[in-house]
C-alpha cells in the first residue's frame, strides 16, 4: 500500500484553480519532493489530501485511510505529522504550551530530544520567537511523535544552513525507521539533496513525475577540458554537445554516452579536464519554460493565499476555504 495516494485531485477556490487532475503516489518509506514556483499549487494539494480543503474532484488516501471522509482522514492524521507552510501558531501562548496541546493530540515520544536538538526555548511566548525560531516549534509539532508519515510545506523556511542541515538529518533518520515523506519546496537543491523523486508543479498541475537521478543523468555533465593543440570549433559541433564555448579551454554539456565523449577526447592531446554533473536547472527548463526555481528559491511569480491562513497543525482539520 502506498503512503500517499492521489487520484485525479483537483481543488478549485470558486473559480481560481488550485490544482487540477493531480495523480500520483509516495511509495512506502520514498521521500517525495513537490517542487514549483509560488502559487504552483504544492499548499493547495498538500492541505486537500490532508482533508483540510474538500477536493473539488477526485479523490486520495493517507496510509490507506480516505482524505475525503472526516472520520478516516482524522484516523490517519494520528499517526501523521504535518508542517504547515505558514504555520499560524497562536502567538499569545509559550512554545511549551502548544507543544503541550499537540502532545495531547497525538503523542510526544521524541519531544524532549528534538526539542534539545533544535535548541529550542519552550518557555519563550510564540509571539516574542523569531520567524525560525517558530519554524522549529512547528518542527518539533510535526516529529514529536514519530509519525509514520510527514507532510511538510516548506520545511525549511526561516532555518540557518546549519538548522537545514539538521532538519535533513532527522528526515533520513525517520525514513530509516520506516516513515514517508512528501515535502514541498521552491528550493532544487532542497529537493534534490532529500528526495528520491520529484513531482514538478505548475500552474495547478503535475506536469511530471521523475527520480531524481534520472533528472540529474538528463541534465547530463559539465566537461571543460584543456587541449595542447589548437582546436577547431566544428571538431565539437557534433551530437550530444550543447553549449559549446572554444577559447584557451573547451567547455559544453555532453548528453551523450562516456565512451563517445572519450572518442573525440582521444583524439587530442588533454592537459587538464574536468567533468561535473550538469546544473538540475538545466533538466528543470523544460517543465518551467524559463521560470525555473533557482538554488535560493526564487521561483516565478504567482498568486498568494487569500482567505486560506489559518492556524492549523496536523490535529484539526481548520475547515474548507471553498
Ligand atoms: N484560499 C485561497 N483562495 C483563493 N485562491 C487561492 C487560495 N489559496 C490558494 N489559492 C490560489 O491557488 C493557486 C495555488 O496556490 P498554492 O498556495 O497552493 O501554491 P503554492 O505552490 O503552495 O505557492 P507558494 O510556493 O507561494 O506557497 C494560486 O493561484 C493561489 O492564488
Amino acid at each position: 500500500m502506498p503512503a500517499i495516494e492521489c487520484r485525479n485531485l483537483s481543488k478549485y477556490y470558486g473559480d481560481v484553480r488550485g490544482i487540477e487532475d493531480v495523480s500520483f503516489a509516495v511509495e512506502d518509506g520514498e521521500v517525495f519532493g513537490f517542487l514549483g514556483p509560488n502559487g504552483a499549487g504544492k499548499t493547495t494539494a498538500i492541505r486537500t489530501m490532508l482533508g483540510f480543503l474538500s477536493p473539488t474532484s477526485g479523490g486520495a488516501t493517507l496510509l490507506g485511510h480516505d482524505a475525503t471522509d472526516p472520520v478516516d482522514s482524522r484516523r490517519a492524521r494520528e499517526r501523521i505529522g504535518f508542517l504547515p507552510g505558514d504555520p499560524g501558531l497562536d502567538r499569545d501562548r509559550t512554545a511549551a504550551a502548544f507543544l503541550d496541546h499537540q502532545a495531547a493530540l497525538r503523542g510526544e515520544s521524541s519531544r524532549e530530544d528534538l526539542v534539545e536538538r533544535f535548541g529550542l526555548d519552550e518557555s519563550r511566548r510564540i509571539g516574542d520567537l523569531s520567524r525560525g525560531n517558530r519554524q522549529k516549534v512547528a518542527l518539533v509539532a510535526a516529529f514529536m511523535h514519530d509519525p509514520d508519515l510527514l507532510l511538510l510545506d516548506e520545511p525549511t523556511s526561516g532555518l540557518d544552513p546549519l538548522l537545514q542541515e539538521e532538519f535533513a538529518a532527522l528526515v533520513r533518520e525517520r525514513v530509516d525507521d520506516g516513515a514517508s515523506v512528501l515535502l514541498s519546496s521552491h528550493v532544487l537543491g532542497e529537493v534534490a539533496a532529500l528526495c528520491d523523486r520529484v513531482g514538478v508543479l505548475r500552474q495547478g498541475h503535475l506536469v511530471a513525475v521523475e527520480s531524481v537521478s534520472d533528472l540529474r543523468s538528463r541534465g547530463g555533465k559539465q566537461v571543460r577540458v584543456r587541449i595542447a593543440e589548437d582546436v577547431d570549433r566544428s571538431d565539437f559541433e557534433v551530437r550530444g554537445i550543447m553549449n559549446l564555448r572554444v577559447g584557451e579551454t573547451v567547455s559544453f554539456t555532453w548528453t551523450g554516452e562516456y565512451d563517445a565523449l572519450i572518442d573525440l577526447l582521444s583524439r587530442y592531446t588533454v592537459r587538464d579536464l574536468d567533468v561535473v554533473d550538469a546544473p538540475l536547472e538545466e533538466a528543470f527548463m523544460t517543465f518551467y519554460d524559463g521560470d525555473v526555481p533557482g538554488p535560493t528559491g526564487n521561483g516565478g511569480a504567482g498568486g498568494a493565499p487569500g482567505d486560506d491562513a489559518r492556524s492549523d497543525t496536523a490535529a484539526e482539520p481548520a475547515g474548507d476555504a471553498r
